[in-house]
């Protein structure tokens, strides 16, 4: 899938992709952008979303050509499957083209040691192309993760609970990425495994923004390629934390997971967590999937600011991709 991001349009497809010609309006240099989008089935269109709204937003009068990639060996059922065929272009062209951003998602953690994952060697091979190929590559939640351990043997820890909601982080370093940034960014956080900050300060990465309650939220380090790292979700929709958590409430009905999930921090309105908790106790002794017939109705808090910090640091990122784009291409 080849997508033309342009302030006023989007162009889905190749074939639509306007004529050379139409492009020499002053949109300043084009920047070519790829998602690798290793998401699950139920996330993988939504993610495409999330991501594409937000280059579109923080793109400004620059264009995008966006490409979308997911790594072969990810397991994805018979649709999503045909999805990812007939949309998404193939890795191969990633290393046969030239990209100055890519983005990189995470996935929900199967196996309990990341090089365990069925995708580790697809994932390895991308990081060391992207270190030398990519002007700047970001890192989300999983595949942070993935890259820190594999460049510098950095272990996640697994937390005891799922940190998951809205966590206030503040900017902790002063860095192009951050600037302007509201304070605190709100960010979602939903993760089973940390990094701890000891560890990247050890291996000489930069903590920009920083929550005391979840920790590390986005942290940076200096390859040829600029690797910014989020532990949290910026990209996530408002509902994304919401479906995690009824998903989790249903694996628990149907016996699919051993414990009840705990409520998202600072995501619920008070009145909704109370309803909650009542759901939970009877769930207790009422445990089967008919019962989320019965789950309330659910509102949000009103300052969860989904999407605001996501709009800084894309905008900011794209201005980083652009800024070096405008100079001459550096011997990388
Ligand atoms: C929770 C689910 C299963 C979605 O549950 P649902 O059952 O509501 O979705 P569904 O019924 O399949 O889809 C119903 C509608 O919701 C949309 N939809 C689905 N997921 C969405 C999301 N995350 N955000 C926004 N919209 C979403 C679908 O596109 C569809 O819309 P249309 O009908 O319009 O299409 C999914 O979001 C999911 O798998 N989330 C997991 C995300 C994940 O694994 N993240 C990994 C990064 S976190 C990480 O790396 C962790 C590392 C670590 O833990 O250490
Ligand atoms: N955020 C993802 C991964 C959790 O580690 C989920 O809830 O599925």
């Amino acid at each position: 899938m080849t997508i033309l991001i342009d302030k006023d349009q989007v162009i889905a497809g190749p074939t639509l992709v306007p004529a050379a010609h139409e492009l020499a309006r002053d949109a300043g240099p084009e920047l070519t952008i790829g998602l690798v989008n290793n998401m699950p089935d139920a996330a993988l269109k939504a993610t495409e979303r999330q991501f594409m709204k937000l280059l579109q937003a923080a793109a400004g009068s620059r264009r995008i050509r966006f490409h979308c990639f997911s790594l072969p060996s990810v397991k994805r059922s018979p649709e999503a499957k045909w999805h990812v065929e007939s949309e998404y272009s193939n890795l191969s062209d990633l290393e046969r083209g030239k990209f100055d951003g890519l983005i990189v998602t995470g996935a929900e953690p199967i196996a309990p040691e990341l090089d365990r994952e069925p995708y580790w060697r697809d994932l390895t091979n991308l990081i060391d192309w992207a270190k030398v190929n990519t002007r700047s590559t970001i890192w989300s939640c999983l595949a942070a993760h993935a890259a820190v351990l594999h460049l510098d043997g950095i272990e996640r820890q697994r937390l005891p609970a799922k940190c998951h909601g809205i966590f206030d982080c503040d900017v902790v370093a002063d860095d192009s990425l951050t600037r302007f940034a509201p304070a605190p960014l709100k960010v979602s956080h939903s993760r089973l495994n940390e990094i701890a900050e000891s560890d990247l300060m050890q291996g000489g990465y930069q903590v920009l923004t920083r929550s005391e309650e979840a920790g590390v939220d986005v942290f940076v380090r200096q390859y040829a390629s600029r690797f910014v790292f989020f532990q949290g979700h910026p990209e996530y929709d408002a509902l994304s934390l919401q479906r995690e958590y009824l998903r989790d409430i249903g694996r628990y009905l149907a016996r699919e997971r051993e414990n009840y999930p705990h409520l998202p921090v600072s995501y619920f309105d008070a009145a909704t967590e109370e309803k909650l908790a009542r759901f939970e106790r009877k769930a207790a002794h009422q445990r089967h999937p008919a019962l989320s017939n019965e789950l309330p109705a659910l509102n949000l808090r009103g300052d969860i600011g989904a999407g605001e910090a996501a709009a800084v640091l894309f905008r900011n990122w794209l201005r980083y991709l652009g800024a070096d784009a405008d100079a001459p291409r550096s011997v990388r």
